[in-house]
């Protein structure tokens, strides 16, 4: 299996955290990309890689900044995702209680909407936890890639 790791963030968790999981993917995929949000096209989105998506919350439960370019191109283009797999790990704070880990949301109604399908649990961290981020990430990668090998 190829892997897409990208991230969006604004002071560098979500990217902490891909990078992570990058290094864990890699010990056992030969094919692992990581990538911020902000360089990466939409059109690059293919059903060959499984994508992982890592993005935070900022605002009013809006988008991180780095991700911001890439949702205007998504929308401009609203690429195909049929066939595509992805999982999704948000970040935010459950001290803002209703927006709480919204902005990857952002992303994966636009993900779902276009055809992609998300595979295992949706991963979150809350920054008011104990918990740091990439272990509650390598740990929920664990589930997610059982699932997609399931889905295989
Ligand atoms: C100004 C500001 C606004 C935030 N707004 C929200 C929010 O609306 N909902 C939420 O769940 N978390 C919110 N957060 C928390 C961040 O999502 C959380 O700290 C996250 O770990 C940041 O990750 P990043 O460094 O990748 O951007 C906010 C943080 C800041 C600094």
């Amino acid at each position: 299996m190829k892997f897409t790791v990208l991230y969006g963030t604004e002071s560098g968790n979500s990217e902490l955290i891909a990078e992570d999981l990058g290094e864990k993917l890699r010990a056992g995929h030969d094919d692992v990309e990581v990538h911020d949000l902000q360089n990466f096209d939409p059109a690059s989105l293919t059903a060959e890689r499984f994508t992982i998506v890592v993005c935070s919350t900022h605002g009013e439960g809006d988008l991180p900044n780095t991700a911001i370019p890439f949702v205007e191109a998504f929308d401009a283009a609203l690429p195909d995702l049929t066939g595509l797999q992805y999982a999704m790990f948000g970040l935010g704070d459950t001290f803002y209680e209703e927006t709480y880990s919204q902005g990857s949301e952002h992303i994966d109604r636009r993900f779902t909407a276009q055809g992609g399908v998300r595979v295992g649990d949706y991963g979150r961290h809350d920054a008011s936890s104990w918990d740091l981020g990439s272990d509650v990430a390598i740990e929920w990668i664990d589930g997610v890639l059982e699932a997609a090998s399931a889905a295989v």
